[in-house]
């Protein structure tokens, strides 16, 4: 059994049509989406903004590598093209794997370059601990801390502080987001 963070970004095309085109290519595994946040380019000022969202995913035969398989394989579908020129530049999908917990409930730790875990980047990024707090409340980085700490201290505190789900956005409208219940 494995149980996965997977965070969605998109800021190219028809940006909520990309986020449930993953939702909808992960619903066999798909446990809780979060609400669908606007937020602005992180990295790279010079790109519109983004709409981000977090899935909660589990697969009882899904080993770490096999997350990344199936993000890559959604970014293809959505006409994904990486420009070698701008490492945080526009896309019509991103898919990150952010953490990853095993059969035994221990979150896996990996610091291969092909798949990082947690996500390198993640503690840094209200773009993405946000979302999350929405499917897990009391959900926690690994090695990091609760999401709710790491998110009440600055800078992710002056990141925080604008974000709020968009009301009229859902990836999964059949799906309630955990914070309505
Ligand atoms: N946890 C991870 N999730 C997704 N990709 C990862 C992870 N760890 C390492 N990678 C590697 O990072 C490479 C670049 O991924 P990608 O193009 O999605 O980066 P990016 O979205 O531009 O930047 P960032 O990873 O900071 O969001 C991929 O080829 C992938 O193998
Ligand atoms: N707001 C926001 N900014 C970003 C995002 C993202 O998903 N949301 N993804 C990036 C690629 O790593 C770079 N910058």
């Amino acid at each position: 059994m494995s149980r996965a963070v997977l965070s969605l970004g998109s800021n190219l095309g028809d940006r909520l049509a990309h986020l449930r085109g993953a939702a909808r290519g992960l619903r066999d595994v798909l446990l809780a989406t979060s609400g669908v946040y606007e937020t602005p380019p992180w990295g790279d000022a010079e790109q519109p903004a983004y709409l981000n969202a977090v899935l909660l995913v589990a697969d009882p035969a899904a080993g770490p590598r096999d997350w990344l398989d199936r993000a890559r394989r959604l970014e293809t579908a959505a006409g994904r093209r990486r420009d070698p020129d701008r490492r945080y530049g526009p896309r019509t999908l991103d898919v990150d794997v952010i953490a990853v917990w095993g059969p035994d409930g221990a979150p896996v730790i990996s610091d291969e370059g092909e798949l990082t875990l947690p996500h390198p980047r993640a503690g840094l990024r209200a773009f993405v601990l946000r979302p999350w707090l929405d499917v897990e409340p009391s959900g926690e980085l690994p090695g990091q801390g609760r999401l709710a700490d790491l998110l009440d201290r600055e800078p992710l505190a002056a990141q925080t502080r604008d974000l709020c789900p968009r009301p009229d956005l859902r990836i999964a409208p059949d799906m309630p987001i955990e914070s309505d219940r």
